[in-house]
């Protein structure tokens, strides 16, 4: 496991760690390891130059008044005494740190007001963690007129809510961050998380000095193979587990065969479909086995009910079925709907509930929708609910009701496709049926969804839900086999 700590917490490690260095150690480190990550994203850049990187490159530095801009201002120099040329532009009238700015104009840099058009990489030295949500005025006029090859934030990018990944007001949109320490929660979490870009970590040596518990979870593949139940020589179809699929009707016959789709791509051996839509989950998958209603259904492990229900009484049926029983369920689509038309359908239950709203139905269920702060706003549900939530989005969060929080790491705008929901929901019910808990279950599950939509949108076409259920299986692979692991590939 992986995860993201607090501004707070990198503070308080900070406080602890630097007594025992040297003064000014701590920067030195950072600024080292950001320019030689410049210096490997300008040799990139620059290959087609005659494999010309740091000499001969541009670089302009927009420098805050606080250690954010220290950092900035040290790895510029860095790159100066390597050749690159270094234009350093004081954001906030003319407050740098002192001996950053003299280091840089020693090494060749220049400070100025007035820097080039274009630069080959534009350096983010706004703001770090001790910045408020937005830029200064200046900032927002020099990032809308300088053109740059590459856009680069130290520690965060700068105008974002470090601690919730909230963009409230202007921020720089990076291609690449790079962090000191740890990750920040804005790495992973809101519209912070797609202004970040890629995210390079340094080590700076606080990693004895961090709280145990990150504030935001992040899953690694290797979570998910620590999780996953193989099954063993002794295993056969039903101790696999058996996944309940209540969703389609007759309107939306799909939701059922695309649920359906995602559970039969999870670890579990039997696969029942309870409903109206049966003809069509027959037709397409002669391993599911059918029946019209959840009371006729066999033993299942987990249930996941909703998709495309409808919200007429047979829906209503199918949801009190669901949660008058003892299998854990994932509440999803429709059913999340009338759970928040009758709210006492849950009250009663007892069985572990995994629900996974969208932004509409997460409204529905709490009154309000999500705020800024989208993984406390997961929190409080799941907290008021006393279950695990899913909330859905490009980063996707999952919260626990213990306040437990987990960003998932995979996951692209073009998952944003009708049904792909369904197959979502469905491999979760696998993973529940398979035995694991309702958020390890969730977190794998959006991993392991968003993965399959990186393999099917590879090349950048455009997909369709189909594409990722057909996907998942190759994602799943690949996951457990430690192979092509990179989160988001
Ligand atoms: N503390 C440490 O030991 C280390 C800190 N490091 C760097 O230091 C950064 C934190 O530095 P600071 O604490 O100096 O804070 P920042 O550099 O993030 O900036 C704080 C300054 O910006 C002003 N400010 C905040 N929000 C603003 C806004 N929206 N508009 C205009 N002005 C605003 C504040 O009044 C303050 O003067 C980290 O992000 C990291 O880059 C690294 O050098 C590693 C070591
Ligand atoms: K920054």
């Amino acid at each position: 496991m992986n995860g993201a700590w607090s501004s707070a917490a990198v503070r308080r490690a900070e406080a602890e760690l630097m007594p025992q260095l040297p003064p000014g150690t701590l920067m030195q480190r950072a600024a080292a390891g950001l320019a030689a990550a410049c210096a490997r994203m300008l040799k990139t850049l620059r290959s087609d130059q005659g494999g010309q990187g740091v000499y001969g490159s541009t670089v302009i530095v927009l420098a805050g008044p606080g250690d954010n801009g220290g950092d900035a201002l040290y790895a510029a120099a860095r790159l100066a005494r390597r050749g690159a040329r270094v234009f350093a532009v004081p954001v906030m009238r003319s407050r740098v740190h002192p001996l950053a700015a003299a280091a840089l104009t020693q090494a060749g840099g220049r400070l100025t007001s007035e820097p080039p058009p274009s630069c080959d990489l534009l350096l983010d030295g706004i703001l770090g963690i001790g910045g408020r949500p937005g830029l200064p005025d200046r900032a927002v006029e020099l990032l809308g007129r300088i053109k740059s090859r590459i856009t680069v934030a130290v520690d965060v990018p700068s105008g974002v809510d470090v601690d919730t990944g909230s963009v409230p007001a202007s921020a720089v949109a990076a291609d690449h961050t790079v962090t000191f320490g740890v990750r920040k929660p804005c790495h992973v979490l809101g519209a912070a998380a797609l202004l970040s870009g890629r995210v390079h970590l340094v080590d700076i040596g606080l990693s004895g000095h961090l709280d145990p518990h990150p504030m935001v979870r992040i899953a690694e593949a290797g979570d998910l193979v620590e999780w996953w139940h193989t099954p063993g020589p002794d295993d056969d179809k039903y101790t696999r587990g058996v996944a309940g699929i209540a969703a389609g009707s007759a309107k939306y016959p799909g939701a059922a065969v695309l649920a359906v789709s995602g559970a039969l791509a999870g670890p579990t051996g039997y696969v029942r479909y309870a409903g109206s839509a049966a003809d069509q989950v027959r037709r397409r998958y002669a391993e599911a086995v059918c029946t019209d209603t959840v009371k006729e259904a066999g033993r299942v492990q987990a249930w996941l009910v909703g998709p495309g229900i409808g919200a007429d009484e047979s829906a209503l049926s199918a949801v009190r079925d669901v949660l008058a029983g003892a299998a854990p369920a994932v509440i999803d689509a429709d059913a999340l709907t009338l759970i928040g038309e009758y709210p006492s359908i849950l009250a009663g239950c007892e069985a572990p509930v995994v629900l996974t709203p969208h932004d509409r139905e997460f409204e529905r269920l709490y009154g309000s929708a999500p705020s800024l702060d989208r993984a406390g706003s997961a929190a409080a549900l799941a907290k008021r609910l006393n279950c695990t939530v899913l909330l859905k989005g490009h980063h996707t969060v999952v919260a626990d009701a213990d306040g437990t929080v987990w960003a998932n790491p995979t996951g692209r705008p073009a998952l944003a496709t009708a049904g792909s929901g369904d197959v979502l929901a469905g491999l979760l019910t696998s993973l529940m049926a398979s035995g694991m808990d309702g958020v390890r279950a969730a977190v794998a599950a959006a991993y392991l969804h968003g993965k399959a939509g990186g393999i099917a949108s590879a090349g950048h076409r455009t997909i369709t839900s189909t594409d990722v259920a057909r996907a998942l299986p190759l994602a799943i692979g690949q996951v457990l086999s430690g192979g092509a692991g990179q989160a988001g590939s």
